[in-house]
């Protein structure tokens, strides 16, 4: 059995940033190391996630069920791990993963203003992914956590990951939405005891190369 580390955070927190430099660090030291991401957007099975974001569903992502919505982001989960890495880490290689299903808890537990019904689907999606699709649990979550106002100035200069033009995804453009699932993560990574990673410190943006010793000195504790 391998490693599976998570770079986790809200939209443009840098998690493919961190994820690339990560990947290239590791297998410079000659470590068996795989870099994956979701939504797999290059996959048939990542085709429903693509109708939602492009608000097929409903305008606004409050508005839309998350539990439909979190079972298509957990199916193209599924697709990846039985297709491009489950034996790649059965056989002890380390995979570093930008988003998973830490990102339904992130973004689809938002949607819910009752502690009790976001406890309730918390529990039901770590069935569905971890118990019921056998999709393997991390061994260690990086939180990102990039305040909202700061992101957004990141995303405005950066091109949507699906048409690759200057149009945002319903979660992007929604700021509302983007400060509900920032709260959420900053709560949910206590919870869960994810790694924190401050990208701001006393209003400084820090460099790309601080928050990657940052995640890579807490990497080398479970490798
Ligand atoms: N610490 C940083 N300082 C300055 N720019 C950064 C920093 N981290 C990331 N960026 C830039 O911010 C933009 C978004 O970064 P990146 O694509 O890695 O974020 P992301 O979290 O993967 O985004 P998404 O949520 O859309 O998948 C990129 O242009 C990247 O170069
Ligand atoms: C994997 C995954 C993603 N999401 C959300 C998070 C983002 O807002 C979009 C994907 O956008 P990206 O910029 O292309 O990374 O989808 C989610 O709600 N649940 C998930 O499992």
């Amino acid at each position: 059995m391998g490693k599976l580390i998570v770079i986790e955070g809200t939209d443009s927190s840098g998690k493919q940033t961190q994820t690339e430099i990560l990947y290239e660090k590791l297998k410079s030291q000659g470590i068996k190391v795989k870099k994956i991401s979701f939504p797999n957007y290059d996959s048939p099975a990542s085709a429903p996630v693509k109708m939602y974001l492009a608000g097929e569903f409903g305008k606004k992502a409050n508005e839309v069920n998350p539990y439909p919505v979190s079972t298509m982001y957990a199916v193209d989960r599924y697709a990846s791990f039985k297709k491009d890495w489950e034996d790649f880490y059965l056989e002890a290689g380390v995979v570093i993963t930008d988003r998973y299903t830490t990102s339904n808890m992130v973004h689809q537990a938002s949607k819910f203003t009752d502690p009790h019904e976001k406890v309730k689907y918390l529990d039901w999606l770590e069935d569905l992914e971890y118990d019921k699709m056998e999709i393997p649990k991390p061994d260690l979550v990086f939180f990102l956590n990039m305040p909202v106002d700061v992101a957004q100035k990141l995303m405005s200069d950066r091109k949507n990951k699906i048409t690759g033009d200057d149009a945002k995804d319903i979660h992007e453009k929604d700021v509302e939405y983007l400060k509900m699932s920032h709260q959420n993560a900053c709560d949910i990574a206590k919870t869960y005891k994810w790694k924190e990673i401050m990208c701001v410190e006393k209003g400084r943006l820090k460099k790309i190369d601080e928050i990657s010793e940052e995640i890579f000195e807490a990497v080398k504790e479970i490798l």
